[in-house]
Order: structure tokens, then C-alpha cells, then sequence
């Protein structure tokens, strides 16, 4: 396992999303976290599969496409986001009656996949799932805006998944920032998304280096 920094692109410039991908990465990032949003499951809309494919062929197939489903109806879109480039799909569990038909669907296109739960979601509906996926996503905001603050009361959420799997990638997201990194850190998550955090930054190389350096301090002292 090791600590990945994943900056939000949803704080970028999106009439310069290739320029902005590609200098992010120079800068350190390990993951490029793309926001979906439907208008629907969250009240806000950004992108679909159409940027994803415009990105992929402009930053190559190497850079991870970490994309974030925040959709009413994430199988739908599957086939759509896996031949576009998505690296992995991580959808909501309330937007999914049928997880393992997604779960598998997913892992058909072999691409990784991760599941996502909201601030009001219980962990314990997650925990059947851990053994099948790659990535638990524990949002640290209400989805659907960028810039909004940390919510340190989802950090046991974050141990209780630690807990039951010491290697599996916990990512957080939603108001991660220099400031925020070590509560979620010390509770276990390995995955980190910044958006403004990074993006409004003057100095996102710094901001980038410090999230992972107090990322790994944790990882450390777990083992
Ligand atoms: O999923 C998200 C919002 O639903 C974003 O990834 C998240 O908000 C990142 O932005 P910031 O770091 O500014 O909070
Ligand atoms: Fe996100």
C-alpha cells in the first residue's frame, strides 16, 4: 500500500483540463481525481465520458484516471467511462441496488473499482464489500461542490475500514488540505483528494509533497 495524492480536477480550469492534467502530474500528483456529476444524484453537473476520452488522448495512457461517479444510475455509464480510459470507477453505494452486478461489470472492463459512501451512510452497509473492490471512498463532504469543510466526524468510518483491512486503499474526499491531512491520515486513509487544497494553491508541488509526506508519517506508524 502506498500513500497517492489525488488532486481534484473539479478545481482546475476545465477550458484547459489537458494543460492542467498534465502540469499537475509534473507537480507530483499520483492519481488524477475526476468529479462526475449528474445535476441529479447531487445537485451540480460537470462532466461525462466524452471529456474523459478528450483527456485520455491528450495526457497518453499512462496517468491514472481516478473517476469519482457521483450519478443516479452508475451502471448506465460503466462501458461508457471504461472505454473512455477511466483508470478506476468508483460509484455511490446509495446510487446501486445490485452492487455485485456493478462490482463485476466493472472488473469486466479491468479497470479497478471503488465504492463511494455519503457523510449520512452507514459504514457497516460498505463492510460486505471490502474483500471485492479495490478502493473505499469515504467522503469527507456532502458531494457535489468542491471547497467545502472537512468533516472530521467521519474519521471512524475511516478506522473501522482500516481496522478490517490494513491494505486496502482508503481514499478521502472533501476538504483535504495541509491543515486536515493528519486527522485523516492518523485514522488510516492512504488515498488523499485535494481540490482547492492543491489548485488554489500558489505552490501546488508543496502542497502536493506535504499531503504525501504526513500521509506516509501515519502509514509508518501503523506498521
Ligand atoms: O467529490 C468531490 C465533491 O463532491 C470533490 O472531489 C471534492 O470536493 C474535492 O474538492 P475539495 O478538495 O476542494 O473539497
Ligand atoms: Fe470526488
Amino acid at each position: 500500500m502506498k500513500a497517492l495524492i489525488a488532486p481534484s480536477l473539479l478545481s482546475s480550469n476545465f477550458a484547459k483540463l489537458g494543460e492542467e492534467a498534465l502540469s499537475i502530474i509534473e507537480k507530483g500528483a499520483d492519481w488524477l481525481h475526476m468529479d462526475v456529476m449528474d445535476g441529479h444524484f447531487v445537485n451540480n453537473l460537470t462532466i461525462g465520458a466524452p471529456v474523459i476520452r478528450s483527456l485520455r488522448q491528450f495526457i497518453g495512457e499512462k496517468p491514472y484516471l481516478d473517476c469519482h461517479l457521483m450519478v443516479s444510475d452508475p451502471l448506465k455509464w460503466v462501458d461508457d467511462f471504461a472505454k473512455a480510459g477511466a483508470s478506476m470507477i468508483t460509484f455511490h453505494l446509495e446510487a446501486v441496488t445490485n452492487i455485485d452486478t456493478i462490482i463485476n461489470k466493472i472488473k469486466e472492463h479491468n479497470i479497478e473499482v471503488g465504492i463511494s459512501i455519503k457523510p449520512n451512510t452507514d459504514v457497516d452497509l460498505l463492510i460486505p464489500y471490502l474483500d471485492k473492490i479495490d478502493m473505499a471512498l469515504v467522503m469527507t463532504v456532502e458531494p457535489g461542490f468542491g471547497g467545502q469543510k472537512f468533516m472530521q466526524n467521519m474519521m471512524p468510518k475511516v478506522s473501522k475500514i482500516r481496522k478490517l483491512k490494513p491494505n486496502l486503499n482508503i481514499q478521502v474526499d472533501g476538504g483535504l488540505s495541509l491543515e486536515t491531512i493528519e486527522i485523516a491520515a492518523r485514522a488510516g486513509a492512504n488515498v488523499i483528494v485535494a481540490g482547492s487544497a492543491v489548485f488554489k494553491s500558489e505552490n501546488p508541488q508543496k502542497v502536493i509533497s506535504g499531503l504525501r509526506e504526513i500521509t506516509e508519517k501515519f502509514m509508518k506508524q501503523e506498521n
